[in-house]
């Protein structure tokens, strides 16, 4: 019964259309959607500016909802679920990891990791420290887990959002645009680190970008144009 579950895909959406406004201020963003990700994949949704990318991750991710169509995320049918029900996958099952880091700047990076896993309710507190240390330690930064997000770089601060993301195990995270604030070796460092932990842990990973190195070492690429999604 599991391995039937686990075959099916990690998220599914079928005919999404998502618009903005009405009459003559409607922006069509999403447009019959249709798109299938597996459990396991490493997918780059690339696509030019105001092309849809931050709409569609925010709708699979049940963030938003769309206007019409269906969105499936883990075998769970979105639209059936209220507001406190999304929540609460999003707190078990996705990690989001933002361009602009999203770090509460009064937190040194141990306590950035760690609140979160506070809140989520599923940890006590010493195991709470000891995951945060722990994935602070898998991406290379923890002999810096008492700084303050103003005294890291901007590729050590998004290290410590890769590791708040990823420090309840989520099955699913979500990047909007991960490399899009940093130059292109730390870039590149970043882009490496999110690649094997997607090797290692078998973690689904959807990440938007306009990077062409991203592009290059994704395992598949979804373009998406004025709304509309075109498989590479
Ligand atoms: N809350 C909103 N209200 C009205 N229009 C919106 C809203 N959010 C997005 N849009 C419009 O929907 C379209 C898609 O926007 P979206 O942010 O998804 O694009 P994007 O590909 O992520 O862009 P970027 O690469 O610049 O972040 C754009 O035309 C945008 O102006």
């Amino acid at each position: 019964m599991a391995s039937n579950i686990r075959e099916l895909p990690a998220i599914a959406l079928s005919g999404v259309n998502k618009s903005y406004g009405r009459n003559e201020s409607r922006v069509d963003a999403l447009k019959a959607v249709n798109l299938e990700i597996a459990h396991g994949e490493f997918v780059a949704l690339c696509g030019p500016s105001g092309s849809g990318k931050s709409t569609l991750l925010n709708i699979l991710s049940g963030i938003d909802r769309p206007s019409s169509g269906t969105v499936m995320l883990f075998c769970k049918l979105l639209d059936a679920l209220n507001e406190q029900q999304l929540s609460v996958i999003r707190g078990q099952h996705l990690g989001f990891i933002f361009q602009s880091f999203n770090l509460i700047p009064v937190l040194n990076a141990l306590d950035n990791v760690r609140y979160p896993l506070l809140l989520n309710g599923r940890y006590q507190k010493k195991e709470a420290r000891e995951r945060a240390l722990h994935y602070l330690n898998s991406v290379g930064l923890f002999h810096l887990a008492n700084r303050k997000p103003g005294q890291l770089s901007g590729g050590q601060q998004q290290r410590v959002a890769i590791a708040r993301a990823l420090a309840h195990q989520p099955k699913l995270v979500v990047a909007d645009e991960p490399t899009g604030n940093l130059d292109l070796a730390t870039g590149g460092a970043i882009l490496d680190l999110l690649i094997k932990i997607n090797q290692e842990t078998g973690t689904t990973f959807i990440i938007s970008t306009h990077s062409a190195q991203l592009k290059e070492r994704a395992g598949r690429i979804v373009e998406i144009r004025d709304g509309e999604v075109d498989e590479n």
